[in-house]
């Protein structure tokens, strides 16, 4: 049995357009599936968590509809189990679809989860925090600036309004220059592989598990879907006009050749810093104090990539 979750209000509604459209298919009807559509934030998870302990009622995949924070709650739900999954982008971002080499329409997506023979492993990255929560991240996660940046994009009317012009790509541009007037550098600790380092003046550290973010940006060129390591960048000691001037490079990748950017590799990343600082996880952001990082040693599995 296919289950599909389905995310309403992802995209502003492009969600469930996009599952409206798809269930109406005679491939999809002829599909045994079960359909779930999300009704609060937290419920994709909620959903995936019982079907775990549902798994031997014969789920083949569960097929997520939705965008970044859908496919997180997803993911954090599944947990260890050892349910595939494929993806259909619905969101404004959607750069797990991105990261996975998704393409072509909703239906031959869907047609492509189904007859793929083969899953692709995908190592998702775990975040822990001082309050013991132990959680993973899927696309990536970043202190600092970039989320301030998601933050402000979640939080603003702007992100539904361009998202029903189908320009919703622009809203973390439009978020970006709108945060670089008002933010401050921090202080951090950030000790990689065991050796640390205080950062006076960061911007921001973003690990990923794969090199797009914020609706198609390259954040870290050389990050690629694998096992064991996680590519680090942090930015540091840059003047507000010069960040403005990395960011128009961050679509191509250039960014990284910028000497305040560094990147690295790390099996372990801890940072720690005095004040609280923002981060998002996949887009979705709160506030942290610590954070621990390490990849995940056990692939998801995930049907109707191109990779
Ligand atoms: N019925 C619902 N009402 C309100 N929020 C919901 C509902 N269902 C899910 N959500 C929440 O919607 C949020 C946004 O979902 P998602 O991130 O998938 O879409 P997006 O923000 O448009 O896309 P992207 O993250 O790719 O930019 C998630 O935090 C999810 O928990």
């Amino acid at each position: 049995m296919y289950v599909f979750i389905v995310n309403p209000v992802a995209g502003n509604g492009r969600g469930e357009k996009i599952y409206r459209r798809l269930s109406k298919t005679d491939y999809f009807k002829r599909l045994d599936s079960k359909v779930y559509i999300t009704a609060f934030q937290g419920h994709a998870e909620k959903i995936a968590r019982q079907l775990v302990l549902q798994a031997h009622t014969n789920i083949k995949t569960i097929i997520v509809v939705g965008g970044d924070g859908t496919i997180h709650e997803v993911v954090n739900g599944i947990g260890n189990g050892r349910i595939p999954i494929g993806y259909i982008p619905g969101g404004s971002g959607n750069d797990f679809g991105r990261g996975c080499k998704v393409r072509g329409t909703p239906k031959q997506m869907l047609r492509r989860i189904v007859e793929d023979s083969d899953v692709t492993p995908y190592w998702i990255g775990d975040y822990l925090l001082e309050n013991g929560e132990k959680r993973h991240f899927v696309n990536s996660i970043g202190f600092g600036f970039d989320a301030e940046i998601a933050e402000h994009a979640n939080q603003s009317v702007y992100k539904k309004l361009l998202n029903r012009f189908h320009i919703g790509k622009i809203t973390y541009v439009i978020a970006l220059i709108l945060v670089l007037f008002k933010f401050k550098p921090f202080e951090i600790e950030i000790e990689v592989d065991g050796t640390r380092q205080v950062i006076k003046k960061c911007w921001m550290v973003t690990i990923a598990n794969h090199q797009y973010y914020g609706g198609g940006m390259k954040i870290i060129p050389t990050a690629k879907i694998q096992p064991q390591r996680m590519p680090v960048l942090i930015i540091q000691d840059i003047s507000k006009w010069k960040i403005l001037g990395l960011f128009l490079t961050v679509f191509t990748g250039k960014h990284t050749s910028f000497k305040e950017v560094t990147v690295l590799e790390a099996e372990k990343v801890s940072i720690s810093s005095t004040n609280l600082i923002f981060y998002q996880v996949d887009g979705q952001t709160s506030k942290c104090n610590t954070c621990t990082l390490l990849k995940n040693s056990r692939e998801i599995q995930v049907l109707g990539t191109n990779i």
